[in-house]
């Protein structure tokens, strides 16, 4: 059967509405319906000169495969006219009743995955809504505690323990609970949704070469090794704590399905700069499918004809994946 995939362009004014458009270019094996506003959406295409046939999305229509040069979508109102490159606070309410209206038709079933955009979550907490990213805004949305976001490029899958918070809250967010919730749903999901029959999950220290046996931060004995040891007794593949500054050598890496990293920058910036352009980010845990960019809003290149679609193509073809791979699971 054929999938219909909701797409979120993400902040209106950076380059989410070229991704967008970029992959309208190609003829696709899924249905794409945009969820965002159709003027935006179709004067981004004039500024850009590339030639789109929008028509408005109905539930009843028949689920057929994107053509090249159309583009379905929801339309959704700006609360204000949009300039590219140019950020406006008052359109931070639109982006996230865009975000709205992809989760509600996930969760009903009406979508089979969402891939979004870019978001500026300065600019959404600047138009007076709490925002710390697509993966908390969706869990909350699905009503779940807890999810995992991963970051995947070829040869290397990032998780995170901790995600969107400042730096000095992660020590105290790094739970015997949390570290185990995050590690049960990576190792599930490697099994259920990338085929990956005994997973091989390499873990991060929280400190310098992860405590130095205590001389340099205790959380590793105190908190994560008993964590560790008891998943370990249920049979999972726990290798670590072991130095993030070293995790990342070839060694580990080849024997590696996922590296779990403790927090954002302890991660992401390896995986960005081993794939940057060409990375997915995945929210794991969700009750629905979500793929994403591994890059910002690029405020500086939108209307340009210069942003690179790479990451926002990957997205789709790992959301298709995972919608496949769903639907044959069942
Ligand atoms: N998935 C998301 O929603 C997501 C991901 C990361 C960052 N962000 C948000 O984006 C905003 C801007 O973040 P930033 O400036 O740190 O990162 P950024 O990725 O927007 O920009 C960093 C640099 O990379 C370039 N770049 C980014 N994407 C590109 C592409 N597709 N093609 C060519 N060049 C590209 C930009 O021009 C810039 O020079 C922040 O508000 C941040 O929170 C959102
Ligand atoms: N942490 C992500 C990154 O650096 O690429 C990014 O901010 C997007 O996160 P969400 O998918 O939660 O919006």
């Amino acid at each position: 059967m054929v999938k219909r995939i909701a797409v979120t362009p993400g902040e209106p004014a950076g380059i989410g509405p070229d991704l967008v458009l970029a992959i309208a270019q190609y003829d696709w094996p899924v249905q794409i319906v945009v969820v965002g506003s159709l003027e935006m959406m179709q004067e981004r295409a004039q500024q850009l000169g590339v030639n789109v046939q929008f028509s408005t999305y109905q539930a009843s229509d028949p689920i057929t495969p994107q053509k090249a040069g159309t583009l379905s979508i929801i339309p959704v109102a700006l609360e204000e006219p949009c300039v590219a490159g140019e950020l406006n606070p008052a359109n931070g309410r639109y982006v996230v009743e865009t975000l709205r209206i992809a989760s509600e038709k996930n969760i009903s079933g009406e979508f089979d995955a969402v891939v979004t955009g870019p978001v500026h979550k300065g600019l959404i907490n600047q138009a007076g809504i709490a925002f710390s990213g697509h993966t908390e805004y969706f869990a909350n949305q699905a009503n779940c505690t807890d999810v995992v976001m991963m970051l995947a490029t070829e040869g290397l899958r990032v998780a995170l323990v901790t995600t969107h918070i400042p730096l000095a809250y992660v020590s105290k967010a790094i739970t015997r609970e949390r570290l185990q919730k995050v590690t049960q749903i990576l190792h599930q999901d490697l099994i259920t949704k990338f085929g990956i029959e005994q997973p091989k999950i390499y873990v991060c220290g929280i400190n310098p070469h992860a405590g130095e046996g205590g001389h340099l931060g205790r959380e590793e004995i105190e908190v994560m090794n008993p964590a560790l040891d008891e998943l370990r007794e249920n049979g999972m593949q726990l290798i670590g704590p072991l130095p993030a500054d070293t995790i990342f050598h070839h060694k580990y890496l080849q024997d590696a399905d996922a590296i779990l990293a403790m927090y954002h920058d302890q991660g992401l910036p390896v995986i960005k700069y081993k794939g940057f352009g060409n990375s997915v980010n995945i929210t794991l845990g969700l009750p629905f499918i979500r793929t994403s960019v591994d890059h910002g809003t690029a405020v500086d290149l939108a209307g340009s004809n210069q942003a690179d679609p790479g990451s926002f193509i990957q997205a789709i073809k790992s959301a298709i994946e995972l919608a496949n791979n769903q639907s044959s699971n069942k």
